[in-house]
């Protein structure tokens, strides 16, 4: 099955668009309570999930351990679940076969999020890996996606449109592309990005709006990723019921879009 279909059909079966993003950062009980929370987000969470996304970083910035940490994650987490691992890689081609061997094979993960900044060559170890899937930084949540991402080149195309086309060009590979798009920067860009997944992030404590992205009415298997609105709410809710709150509010955002 490719990635794209195993995506599909997870939204199908949950009703859910929900991305849970697992940034975890070691509170008072240290780095050794962070495997614990992990399973407790992750056992509360899953049946409103259509992804989890670890991000590197914050596994990275609890040194060895952290990988540990994450490497155990990812062995245990439901197979229902598709995992977006967050590595925003890029490098040459010939290094970029070691990260896509350490993150597909070794990691076993479904997806990866990937920096196109180096071109067609340094994405093209990611493609030939059925059923699997990279995300291309398209237009990201931050505002300094102005800098690049949004600027408009000679032809009137934006620079963007230069990273979809180079994921177009993978079309009929057996890796399927997608693209990050920040929910903060969408309006605007939706229109000029094709039918492909996209991950969503911005919601949450980025205050994201979801209006324009479900007035787009796409059809591809997007996910809307919420982080710290999940794991950081100190709103006396638990992971679970943050999960389930989250995943309504996306759906009802969709049907209002229709309505
Ligand atoms: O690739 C990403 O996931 C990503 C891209 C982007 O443009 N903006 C963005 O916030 N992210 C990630 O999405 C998550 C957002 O976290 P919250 O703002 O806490 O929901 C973090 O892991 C970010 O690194």
């Amino acid at each position: 099955m490719r990635y794209r279909e195993r995506l599909q059909a997870r939204i199908a079966a949950t009703g859910s668009r929900l991305c849970v993003g697992l940034d975890p950062r070691p509170g008072e009980g240290g780095i050794e309570a962070v495997p614990d929370f992990l399973k407790r987000v992750v056992d509360e969470t899953w049946e409103k999930a259509a992804a989890f996304k670890p991000n590197m970083a914050y596994f990275e910035a609890m040194g060895l351990r952290g990988i540990e940490i994450l490497e155990k994650l990812l062995g245990e987490m439901p197979s229902e679940v598709p995992v977006i691992l967050d590595a925003k890689r890029s490098d040459i081609g010939e290094t970029q076969k070691y990260y896509a061997h350490s993150y597909f094979a070794h990691w076993k993960v479904d997806a990866v999020t990937l920096n196109p900044f180096l071109g067609y060559d340094s994405i093209e170890p990611f493609l030939g890996w059925e059923g699997k899937g990279i995300y291309l930084l398209a237009v990201t949540s931050n505002a300094g996606s102005a800098d690049f991402q949004r600027q408009t080149l000679a032809d009137g195309r934006s620079v963007f449109e230069l990273v979809t086309a180079l994921g177009e060009r993978a079309k009929g590979l057996p890796t399927d592309v997608g693209y990050v798009v920040g929910l903060t920067n969408a309006s605007g860009v939706l229109a000029k990005i094709p039918d492909a997944p996209l991950l969503v992030p911005g919601l949450g404590a980025q205050g994201g709006d979801l209006a324009s992205l479900a007035a787009a009415a796409r059809t591809a298997p997007d996910v809307i990723n919420v982080s710290r609105g999940i794991l950081y709410a100190d709103d006396g809710s638990s992971y679970g019921e943050r999960a389930v709150s989250w995943a309504a509010r996306i759906s009802q955002a969709y049907e209002e879009a229709v309505a």
